[in-house]
């Protein structure tokens, strides 16, 4: 429903079918000046007068379709471009509100695709095709009905010729349907492919087997052109086949109408041009079938368009929410990423306000899952989580993120100077409280030895820090929202020792403030003192209390804590 209003044509777009309409009309006037001229050089009558009336028809003509083409073109590029950057701000925007789920579900060729190629292909349609196709079914109407006019038997048989493209785009159209679908698919999986191995291109060479990836990328690349050549390879017999059955109206439109030219029927100057007509014909012909199987073909494009705008939205309701204290509940919490495999099973505990709540347990236990929930990134399939005892489900992510600042183990750097990097935290913050937040993120130093201090440029994903920088600056980012609720996952255990004690002191000056703070820690000694610590396995919890009294209860932490020590 969606699609229709996003893609509506606007008046300059249905101009500039009306003015390719017209124009197809006046071109077909040309053969009436041909015929005009053929019946002057046959009637013996020829003279300058006549020549000059004869070239005024055409200069006139030439001149009323020069105007009528330049408006039109001009309209349905307008026109067109218009579409297309409505289609284009739509996408741009309706990324931000597609579930995060249906990105890790979905190849992301799809929407790289869907948002760039596809809108550029509609555009192609919008601006091109359906114009010259328009204009070019209008002209051939009017010769054939000019020429029925003349000698309707070969009227008739231009008029069969120009119906043989219903059979041949029912077969092109088939091909386009089965083929163009496998193309689409494959062209996702290549643009997939190379994303992936681009972004992961440092992973693939440090480990040795970029080699082994490029292959898949090459691959892919490989069984686009082969799916291409198989197009190629079904479609041309059929435009073969209809050319051959077209170039047949030549001979029999001869026939026809030597004979009836034979029998006085029609003057010599009428078969002189009905000769000539089925050449012109034949090529308008050809040129429209290739336009609509090329149409057909973009219009896959269209229908992906209209997948992404058709997608499932985030709620993206106005419910106020404004909790006044920021205690966080989880009640009878179940979830799994990919339907039976369940990642956390009838979760529920509660994070006191402006308490320190630690999480702790086996790798893929589902600690970062429960705060993918809480952020919303994912909506947990039953139970119930609350902020200050107000129900999150049915409110918007943006308003539910505004209270939280989140510190994960990996930090998405943009390509822009480390200033700007931490300023997306809090757009308004002014240098000095960006300055101030670095300091007590342990980064103020480094980033003061980078050559352009605040305003060096981290690169893509910031590949010029270390990843203790990195984390140290996401921290920053924390520190600098101030929001009431943080949740951090603590992964100081992959860092060296300088880097570790650096974004240790960091996290305990982000702690300082009384703010409510879950935190993953893959350290049991960070977080000792915490105010409670949950115990996660399997996606359950299974014990929890302070460090005293879960070392007391001999369980799960007792034994981690002595694995650890
Ligand atoms: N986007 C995803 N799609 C499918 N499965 C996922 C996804 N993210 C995580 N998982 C799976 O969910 C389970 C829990 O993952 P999660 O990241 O929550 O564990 P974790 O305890 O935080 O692990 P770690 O300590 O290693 O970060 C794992 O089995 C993981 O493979």
């Amino acid at each position: 429903m969606q699609t229709k209003a996003v893609m509506k044509k606007n008046p300059s777009f249905r101009l500039s079918i009306l003015l390719n309409l017209i124009e197809g009309l006046i071109s077909g006037c040309n053969f009436i000046a041909i015929y005009g001229a053929i019946q002057l050089l046959w009637s013996d009558s020829m003279d300058f007068k006549s020549i000059l009336i004869l070239t005024a028809f055409v200069a006139g003509i030439f001149i009323l379709r020069l105007i009528i083409y330049s408006v039109g073109y001009t309209k349905g590029q307008i026109g067109g471009a218009m579409v297309s950057k409505n289609i284009r701000l739509f996408l741009g925007d309706k990324l931000k509100r597609i579930p995060l789920s249906r990105f890790t579900k979905t190849q992301t060729g799809t929407y790289i695709n869907g948002t760039t190629a596809d809108v550029n292909n509609y555009e192609n349609i919008l601006t091109h095709k359906i114009g010259d196709i328009l204009k070019n079914i209008v002209l051939m109407l009017m010769v054939i009905v000019y020429i029925s006019t003349k000698h309707l038997p070969s009227g008739m048989v231009l008029l069969a010729a120009f119906l043989l493209l219903i059979p041949a785009l029912a077969l092109s159209f088939l091909c386009v349907r089965i083929y163009g679908n496998k193309k689409n698919i494959i062209s996702v999986e290549n643009v997939s492919s190379i994303t992936e191995y681009i972004t992961g291109i440092q992973t693939m060479r440090a480990y040795g087997f970029g080699g082994e990836k490029n292959k898949t990328v090459t691959n892919a690349m490989k069984d686009y052109s082969d799916i291409s050549f198989v197009y190629e390879l079904v479609v041309i017999p059929i435009g073969v086949g209809f050319n051959i059955l077209q170039w047949l109206t030549f001979p029999l439109v001869i026939l026809l109408s030597g004979r009836a030219c034979l029998q006085g029927v029609i003057p010599v100057a009428d078969f002189v041009m009905l000769s000539l007509i089925p050449l012109f014909i034949c090529r308008l012909n050809g040129t429209l079938f290739i336009d609509l199987t090329s149409y057909k073909n973009l219009m896959i494009s269209k229908k992906r368009i209209a997948d992404i705008i058709e997608e499932k939205e985030e709620i993206a309701n106005n419910n106020d929410f404004s909790p006044t204290s920021y205690e966080i509940e989880f009640d009878g919490v179940n979830f799994s990423y990919v339907e039976g495999e369940s990642v956390l099973k009838n979760i529920s505990f509660v994070a006191k306000d402006k308490k320190l709540t630690a999480i702790v347990g086996a790798s893929g236990s589902g600690k970062s899952t429960i705060l993918n929930l809480l952020s919303k990134y994912y909506t947990p399939h039953n139970g119930s989580i609350k902020i200050g005892g107000l129900p999150i489900d049915s409110i918007a992510s943006e308003k539910v993120l505004s209270y939280i600042s989140q510190v994960d183990q990996d930090v998405f750097l943009f390509n822009d100077s480390v200033k700007n990097n931490i300023r997306y935290a809090r757009p308004t913050a002014t240098d000095d409280e960006i300055i101030e937040a670095c300091k007590l993120a342990n980064c103020h130093d480094f980033i003061m030895n980078m050559p352009q201090g605040y305003d060096t440029p981290v690169g893509e994903n910031g590949n010029r820090l270390s990843g203790g920088e990195r984390q140290r600056l996401s921290i920053s980012r924390a520190i600098l929202k101030n929001s009431p609720i943080i949740l951090l996952d603590e992964a100081t255990a992959s860092l060296d020792i300088e880097n570790e004690l650096a974004v240790k002191q960091a996290i305990v000056n982000l702690l300082n403030a009384e703010r409510t703070v879950i935190m993953i820690a893959h350290t049991l000694s960070v977080i000792k003192n915490a105010d409670n610590i949950i115990v996660i396995d399997n996606g359950q919890v299974v014990e929890q209390g302070t460090h005293e009294e879960l070392l007391e209860n001999k369980e799960k932490y007792y034994s981690m804590w002595n694995v650890g020590e």
